[in-house]
């Protein structure tokens, strides 16, 4: 965890049940989110910066959780405390990411809007690679072979479907408008696989104590900054302007469009708040992976709810991402036994932050 920890340091039991907390919300998050968000194109749905914005636009919510963490500190710490933890260089950092994940929700929306949500979830895999290389560069991730391995795998199975997709394609979209959605969605995979790594050396390098108290500070400005973005691209394409029309034409009815719109926001914050939360918990890597981890759920479920096609390909590129997965908790297995050893060591993800 970040450097500043100290005093108010979360025991161990404490960081399991967050991590855990927090995997449940990546998991709603990772798994619901694109389903939601392919509903919404599925049925009529053409607004990809609205699409976008709704990716963050639920972060007022975060409010609830800091106001009830704030109650809680003033009842249990004996030193004065204020509603808001976060200190200036944090805020910068935290808006700065912000900014990059609104372009990164926009990318991701746009492949969202051209690709089967099973073909954009897999390209969304290759995100793992993306963050590898990051987390590397940035914050000095050490690897194991198996989490090496992990990487590979997933990085190939994502190939894999790079080279066959356009049997994929939805009936009423031209090749172009989709080797262009999944280009949008491969630069929508580096981006985030950059914003990662740089959540975790945003709390490595921070000059106050990190706590969850502040992960969900940052969640929120973070957050703001990204819908920020996505209310600007929103008001130079008139989004807002047709809302209302759109939702009288939505295929599933008005009232429908409105309930896919609020459970979309609240769906994307607990992937964004999990994501950042695993970060807090473990690592940037453990984060991607996690996310990677869900890829068959997502695939599986968009091929019952959605009837899309399921072809050779896609049975490989998931078999693939299946075996690296269970190259990584091996060698976390592996890992935490020869830990208990000869204690200090990198990769577990509680103990790694
Ligand atoms: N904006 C985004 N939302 C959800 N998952 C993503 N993966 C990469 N970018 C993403």
């Amino acid at each position: 965890m970040a450097e500043m920890e100290s005093a108010g340091k979360p025991s161990t039991a404490m960081k399991r049940a967050l991590l855990f907390l927090n995997v449940i919300l990546l998991s709603i998050g990772n798994c619901g989110g694109p389903l939601v968000m392919r509903l919404y194109f599925i049925h009529g749905g053409k607004r990809i910066w609205l699409s976008s914005w709704l990716e963050t636009a639920a972060w007022p919510f975060i409010i609830i959780p800091i106001t009830i963490g704030y109650f809680y500190r003033l009842r249990n710490q004996s030193s004065p405390t204020n509603f808001f933890l976060m200190k200036t260089p944090i805020f910068i950092a935290s808006a700065v990411i912000g900014v990059l994940t609104g372009f990164d929700d926009y990318l991701y929306a746009y492949g969202m809007a051209r690709l089967p949500v099973s073909t954009s979830s897999l390209i969304i895999a290759a995100q793992l690679a993306f963050t590898a290389a990051f987390a590397f560069l940035l914050v000095k991730q050490k690897f194991t072979c198996y989490s090496t391995n992990a990487i590979f795998l997933l990085s190939i199975g994502a190939g894999i479907l790079a080279l066959h997709t356009s049997s994929d394609r939805p009936a009423n979209e031209s090749s172009r408008e989709y080797v262009f959605g999944f280009l949008m969605t491969v630069a929508a995979a580096a981006i985030y696989g950059l914003i990662l790594p740089l959540v975790e050396l945003t709390y490595k390098k921070a000059k106050q104590e990190i706590s969850y108290a502040l992960v969900l500070e940052i969640q929120m400005v973070m957050c703001l900054f990204a819908t920020a973005v996505c209310t600007v691209g929103m008001l130079i394409n008139n989004d807002f302007k047709v809302i209302g029309r759109e939702a009288r034409e939505f295929g599933l009815g008005e009232t429908s469009y409105y309930v896919l719109m609020m459970g979309s926001a609240l769906i994307w914050q607990c992937f964004f708040l999990g994501a950042i939360g695993v970060i807090f918990c473990g690592s940037s890597l453990l984060s991607a992976i996690i996310i990677a981890v869900l890829l068959p759920v997502t695939e599986i479920l968009a091929v019952i709810f959605y009837q899309e096609k399921f072809q050779a390909e896609k049975g490989v590129s998931l078999a693939l991402s299946l075996w690296g997965f269970a190259s990584y908790f091996y060698g976390e297995v592996k890992h935490t036994k020869k830990e208990k050893q000869t204690p200090q060591t990198e990769m577990l993800p509680v103990s790694n932050p």
